[in-house]
């Protein structure tokens, strides 16, 4: 991917023209190349209690998500003058969740990558290493283990402010079966998602029974094993529907 360098100190000294830094009278602005070659930038944003500063590459972060998401390819960060600046410790960490090793950053005197300014970086991989169970994985609430395997979660669409979201329920009742003994139908109501993958692995660790109810209602098997005659079509992970 084409790197425009030169474009990137614009964006960031265009950013750096609206920080709020009346206390350190240091404007930071950084500019971002994301994967899909969007440019996303932040500035530094000062508050009366110091340490709750944001830095101009906290912004970039937000607005790298906040507009679609997709992982960062390239960063220039420039300080007042409109010469690069090195972002501080904590600003690398950030960087290196949502660009990895392979980000580059604009260093004056060449691009340096992630991870020769953040060697031996902490990150998801050592929360997975220390854990059975990876550290995006859903979890099941304690009080609901013993339906694990159990039961059908239904994913369907929901509008959340006029927005359209996924979510889903845990339900006790399996394909063409009645719910089993007394107590309520639902097990569990699930948070909302703007990614559909999301609910369906909300559903997949809880029950091998996952149905995605699309638009037009109709019931798409996201489950395992062959679907049923209920949803007798797969959901499609790509995100598509087959
Ligand atoms: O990488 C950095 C380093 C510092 N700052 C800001 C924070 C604070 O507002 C000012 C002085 O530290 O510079 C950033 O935005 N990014």
């Amino acid at each position: 991917m084409d790197i425009d360098w030169t474009a990137l100190r614009v964006a960031a000294t265009e950013a750096m023209r609206r920080a709020y830094a009346p206390y350190s009278r240091f404007p930071v602005g950084a500019a971002a190349l994301v994967d899909d070659g969007r440019v996303v930038t932040g500035c530094n944003v000062e508050n009366a209690s110091y340490g709750t500063t944001l830095c101009a590459e906290c912004g970039v972060v937000s607005q790298l998500h906040a507009s679609g998401g997709g992982r960062l390819v390239a960063l220039a960060c420039v300080d007042g003058s409109g010469a690069p600046l090195m972002p501080c410790g904590r600003c690398r960490q950030l960087l290196w969740e949502h660009g990895g090793p392979d980000c580059l950053v604009d260093a004056g005197e060449g691009p340096r990558a992630m991870a020769e300014l953040l060697p031996d970086a902490f990150d998801v991989a050592d929360l997975d290493a220390a854990s059975e169970r990876p550290a995006h994985a859903p979890v099941v609430p304690a009080r609901f283990a013993s339906w694990r395997g159990r039961g059908t979660v239904i994913v369907h669409p929901d509008l959340v402010n006029g927005v359209e979201m996924w979510t889903g329920y845990w339900e006790r009742a399996e394909p063409g079966a009645p719910p089993p003994g007394d107590g309520p139908r639902i097990i569990e109501e699930a948070p909302t998602w703007g990614d559909v993958t999301e609910a369906v692995a909300w559903g997949r660790a809880r029950t091998e029974r996952v149905v995605v109810i699309d638009d037009e209602g109709a019931a798409r098997w996201a489950g395992g094993g062959d679907p049923p005659p209920e949803a007798p079509r797969r959901w499609a992970a790509s995100g598509g529907w087959s």
